[in-house]
């Protein structure tokens, strides 16, 4: 199976040179050139751990790895490094089931997929004779960096470079990066936003005379964004796997369609989903939940890209986005796989800051809809859930929460990522609870007892550990930063 770039001007490549290469080098994305046939028996999966699954699907979609190649990436991603045996446990009330996607070792969904991509890297660097060091670049909102350092941390012949935004990112994500600990991961803040560090990064790995001075030095780039193609493959598990559990617990028959909604900055855990529909999962239709930042509710329900407007500094950071990179993935394939058309809009938006979809391209987006949440309602949400249902939701689950009330009656069976721990973002769960607003360890431990639940081993001990990075630099001197650390 061969990956070609959504911007058609790039050699199709092998599942290996994708995942090596980050990006293509027209500075489109790789995806799929079709979809792997695979035979998805809902009995059978009902009865498979969370690696068997993962095993098949990867191996679906990773065809030039070896069985045994990817039975050791699962072995060592979904391990003893869970606090779920499962990996993702479900939370049902009604029709409505939140799978959790945060029991790995930062209490973020991006864990699911940080934990395998290094395994699959340095895996794919192997197969294609690479003995370049691999310099990660990794743009973050707060969530995705310290996944990528806990999945790549001291992985021999890489180094991790993580940029987030100073502002923005909640107490625990900030302590999670400043402490941490691996030698080959350098963390810097900058005094802009997410876009900033993802434009900067987009831009370096799409460099030819950074790349060729790279490899004078042994070095090559890649990344840990979902830019990757091997960070969205392993995330098309979680969705096979949450379906086939409703199937072993009754709540679906085989083959009943299921809606489902993803709080989504980057657009790239709900096109897992959409991918999941690709290969067979029955999906009836996908929300996909914003914040304030809600350029998505805007394209979804007027075909107009347009991310000219005000970026807004949010509860629920991972999703303070204004370019969502993986909206990329999905138009490609709502426009009759058209790289030109493709290219076009994102010459558009990257020239002008906005696009407008073609009427047919659009109409093969009819079974998206759009919402978006505000401080307001995320604050309600999380404290009428609480209320009613006895369940915490931490600021983005919040969102998807608060948009499918606006959309659904939930009549179908739906599934709902819930992307964090309420844990991770303390002060804005107990604002929610209107409890007293407290910071760092403090916050910790107002959680645990205003909810009668317990901090997360994960993050237990997070406010002892000694700060070790606290560069802050400005988002045009990301490519000189980089320079100094590398040559
Ligand atoms: N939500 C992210 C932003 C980066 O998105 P990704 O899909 O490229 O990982 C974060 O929390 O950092």
């Amino acid at each position: 199976m061969r990956y070609v770039s959504t911007r058609g001007q790039a050699p199709a490549v092998s599942a290996s040179q994708a995942i090596l290469a980050g990006i293509a080098p027209d500075g489109g994305l790789y995806v799929p050139e079709q979809w792997p046939q695979i035979s998805l028996d809902w009995q059978e999966l009902a009865n498979q751990s969370y690696q068997e699954i993962a095993e098949l699907i990867l191996a679906a979609f990773l065809d030039d790895f070896t069985p045994m190649e990817i039975q050791s990436v699962v072995q060592a991603a979904y391990g003893a490094q869970w606090d779920s045996s499962k990996i993702v446990n479900l939370h049902q009330t009604g029709n409505l089931h939140y799978m959790e996607l945060f029991h790995g070792p930062t209490l973020a969904f991006k864990d699911v997929a940080l934990q395998a991509l290094p395994h699959l890297l340095t895996t794919a660097a192997a197969k294609q004779g690479n003995h370049d060091k691999i310099v990660i670049l990794t743009a973050t909102s707060g969530d995705t960096g310290t996944a990528a350092m806990s999945g790549f941390g001291d992985v021999d012949q890489t180094e991790i470079l993580v940029f987030y935004p100073e502002i923005g990112v909640s107490d625990i994500q900030r302590q999670q990066m400043q402490t941490e600990p691996a030698a080959n991961a350098h963390v810097t803040a900058i005094t802009g936003n997410f876009d900033d560090a993802q434009r900067a990064v987009k831009s370096l790995l799409g460099q030819k005379e950074l790349h060729e001075r790279l490899a004078q030095h042994q070095l090559r780039f890649s990344s840990a964004n979902s830019i990757n193609i091997g960070r969205l493959i392993p995330q098309i598990v979680y969705y096979i796997y949450a379906y086939a559990q409703l199937v072993k617990q009754g709540q679906i028959e085989a083959g009943q369609m299921v809606d489902i909604a993803v709080p989504t900055g980057n657009f790239g855990n709900i096109l897992a989903a959409y991918y999941a529909s690709q290969i067979g999962l029955p999906v009836n239709e996908f929300t996909v939940a914003s914040n304030e930042n809600n350029v998505l509710t805007d394209f979804f329900n007027t075909g107009r890209y347009d991310r000219r407007r005000d970026f807004k500094v949010t509860s629920a950071p991972a999703m303070d986005i204004l370019v969502s990179s993986n909206l990329e993935r999905l138009i490609y394939f709502a426009s009759g796989q058209n790289s030109q058309e493709v290219a076009e809009y994102m010459q558009a938006l990257d020239e002008n800051g906005f696009y407008q979809l073609k009427g047919t391209t659009q109409a093969n987006l009819s079974h998206f809809k759009a919402g978006y949440a505000n401080e307001e309602q995320i604050k309600a949400t999380i404290h009428n859930t609480f209320q009613q249902d006895d369940y915490l939701l931490d600021p983005h689950t919040a969102v998807g929460r608060f948009v499918i009330g606006q959309h659904s009656d939930l009549k179908r069976p739906t599934l709902l990522a819930a992307t964090a721990s309420p844990y991770k973002f303390p002060q804005a769960v107990l604002t929610a609870l209107d409890q007293p607003d407290a910071g760092g360890q403090a916050g910790l431990v107002a959680l645990a007892t205003c909810t009668n639940s317990k901090i997360p081993a994960q993050i237990q001990s997070l406010f002892d550990q000694p700060i070790l990075h606290k560069q802050v630099i400005e988002p045009d001197q990301i490519q000189a930063t980089i320079n100094q650390l590398l040559f």
